[in-house]
């Protein structure tokens, strides 16, 4: 799989073999920041195919399984005497432990999250100009014990005795850690270690332009068709809307879904900013009873969020119809349909080369199977913070760029339970209450997101009045990320904790307590569902 948002070259590729990583395309992205070409290939490619892609260097990425499984992907031992430099990151430096007879096994000892790492003496060889310990990002559950014959073990954690071991003399290296994501210390500089120090790889590629490129490719697949564009208010669908309407003009326009799942004043101000910001025409779908009818019973995660993604198409149809009439246009149906679908919302959803399905979002794994649209998604490859960028350069205004990100399900994913009128109402309230309280606080820009969470199906005793109570927690989920893909939980000032949780539990009737999430991602995700 090319990166679509990558210009093709007639360079030698530094080839990321995908073994199921959440991570997969963050490592060719952080390859590509250092101004080198690169290109995603399934595990299943064999050491031949590799090889005949020319390659310049081999990065062996993460993935779900576990090496010494049934069935596990694993790499030949012959692509090691290939010549060509290569990387194991996580699950490929296990693959590539195991094969070249060092000893991988579960040693009960798993690290997720931010873990301290030892360097074995100075920091040498891909480990170079890095201090002697450091906060990496780890997600595993295996560990390499032993390194094969040939190879100098360069750190280790308290999980990991071999957390990151080298072979200068073959170019063969690989860390336990994920240095492509930001929360690992020195990850670039690791990276570009390998790269440019070990593999001598050249400094030679730059970013097509995105912009020029997703535009003439808009106009090949629409060409003068009709298209209308799922738009949520949120930064995605609006670089996405900006995009095509630059690509397509009047063919276009937009849908905004009020599922009743929306947070307070969310409807008016999408309403006003959007067509504000862009001009672009509007329909405004009020579809609030067709989810909640839809919703009512469930309280499965995965189960909702099915629902969710095929009432939202359902809705896109009636929609489609509405338009039609206006325009009195008869006969010919609105084929295209656009969405700001992002690559982290593919690949949670179990779209990367046998990546697991961490959760289905709406937009992707949450797609009925008798969708008629055909998508445009020209954002697909991309992290929020390269879509941020190209919406700047589409003169989208900041407060629409540097928006927080705000989920297509909604509510519906921040109510731990079944979803019902009254607890919608309720969340909506303890939400404003905290996001007032953030704003005040002048901490929305150090805050990337900042989900506020219902347990409804929890419920603790507490007094008020000298009464008893038996209410419901708010969970307040503050993260600090980048892309989505990794998350840190933000340490909020405790007096504004202490402000919002005060508020929330005197003002919102049936909440009693309020609770901070402190996990990071790994393990946690943002969302609680
Ligand atoms: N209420 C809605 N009405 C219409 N389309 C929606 C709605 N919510 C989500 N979508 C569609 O689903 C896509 C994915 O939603 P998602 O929340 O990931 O992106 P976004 O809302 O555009 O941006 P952000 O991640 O910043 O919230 C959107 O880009 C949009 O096309
Ligand atoms: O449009 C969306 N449809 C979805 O189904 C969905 N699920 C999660 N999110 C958002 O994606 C980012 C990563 O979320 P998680 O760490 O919870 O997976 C966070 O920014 C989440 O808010 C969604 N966005
Ligand atoms: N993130 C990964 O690559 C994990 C590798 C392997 N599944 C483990 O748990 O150790
Ligand atoms: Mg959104």
């Amino acid at each position: 799989m090319t990166n679509p948002a990558t210009a093709q070259t007639s360079q030698k590729p530094v080839l990321v073999v995908d073994y199921g990583a959440q991570y997969a395309q963050l490592i060719a992205r952080r390859v590509r920041e250092a101004n080198v070409y690169s290109e995603i290939v399934p595990h299943t490619h064999t050491t031949e195919q590799l090889l005949a892609k020319n390659p310049a260097a081999i990065i062996l990425s993460g993935g779900p399984a576990s090496v010494y499984a049934d069935g596990a992907p694993s790499v030949g031992a012959d692509l090691f005497e290939a010549g060509v430099p290569v990387l194991g990151i996580c699950y490929g430096f296990q693959a590539m432990a195991a094969a070249l007879g060092g000893a991988v096994a579960k040693t009960g000892a798993r690290e997720y999250g931010a873990t301290h790492v030892t360097l074995a003496g100075e920091g040498r060889s891909i480990l170079a100009s890095t201090p002697a310990s450091l906060n990496a990002w780890m997600s595993h559950g295996d560990s390499v014990l032993e390194a094969p014959a040939g190879f100098d073990v360069l750190a280790s954690s308290a999980g990991a005795p071999v957390a990151a071991f080298a072979n200068e003399e073959k170019c063969l290296f690989g860390v336990q850690w994920h240095p492509e994501v930001k929360h690992s210390e020195f990850g670039q500089k690791v990276l570009e270690n390998f790269l440019f120090n070990a593999a001598k790889v050249e400094r030679n590629w730059t970013t097509g332009n995105i912009l020029d490129e997703q535009v003439e490719r808009i106009r090949e697949q629409i060409g003068d068709a009709k298209v209308i564009c799922g738009l949520s208010g949120g930064v995605d669908s609006a670089v996405a809307a900006a995009l095509v309407q630059r690509a397509v003009g009047e063919q276009l326009t937009c849908v905004f879904v009020n599922h009743g799942l929306l947070r307070q004043g969310e409807a008016e101000q999408v309403e006003r900013d959007f067509v504000a910001a862009t001009g672009a025409r509007l329909y405004v779908a009020n579809e609030q009873d067709r989810f909640l009818n839809a919703l009512s019973g469930v309280s499965d995660p995965e189960t909702k969020r099915k629902i969710i993604g095929r009432e939202f198409i359902r809705a896109f149809e009636e929609a489609e119809r509405a338009i039609m009439a206006e325009a009195a246009s008869e006969g010919e149906e609105i084929k295209f349909l656009v969405q700001g679908t992002l690559y982290p919302d593919v690949v949670e959803s179990g779209g990367g080369e046998g990546a697991a399905n961490i959760k289905s979002h709406h937009n992707v794994g949450g797609l009925p199977e008798d969708l008629r649209f055909e998508l445009v998604e020209p954002l697909r490859a991309l992290f929020k913070d390269e879509v941020r960028a190209v919406g700047a350069q589409l003169g989208l205004p900041a407060e629409i760029v540097g928006r927080q990100p705000f989920p297509g399900p909604g509510l519906g994913i921040r109510i731990v339970g079944e979803i019902t009128g009254d607890r919608l109402d309720l969340l909506r309230k303890a939400d404003a209450i905290a996001r007032a309280e953030l704003t005040a606080a002048g901490l929305d820009n150090d805050v990337w997101q900042m989900p506020v969470v219902l347990l409804a199906d929890v419920r603790s005793v507490g007094v008020m009045g000298d009464g008893r109570t038996y209410g419901h927690p708010i969970v307040l989920r503050p993260v600090s990320s980048e892309d989505a893909m990794t998350a840190d939980w933000s340490r909020l000032p405790y007096d504004l904790l202490a402000r919002i949780s005060n508020r929330i539990t005197n003002e919102v009737e049936g909440v009693n307590r309020v609770v901070l999430d402190v996990t990071s991602k790994p393990p946690g995700t943002i969302e609680w569902e």
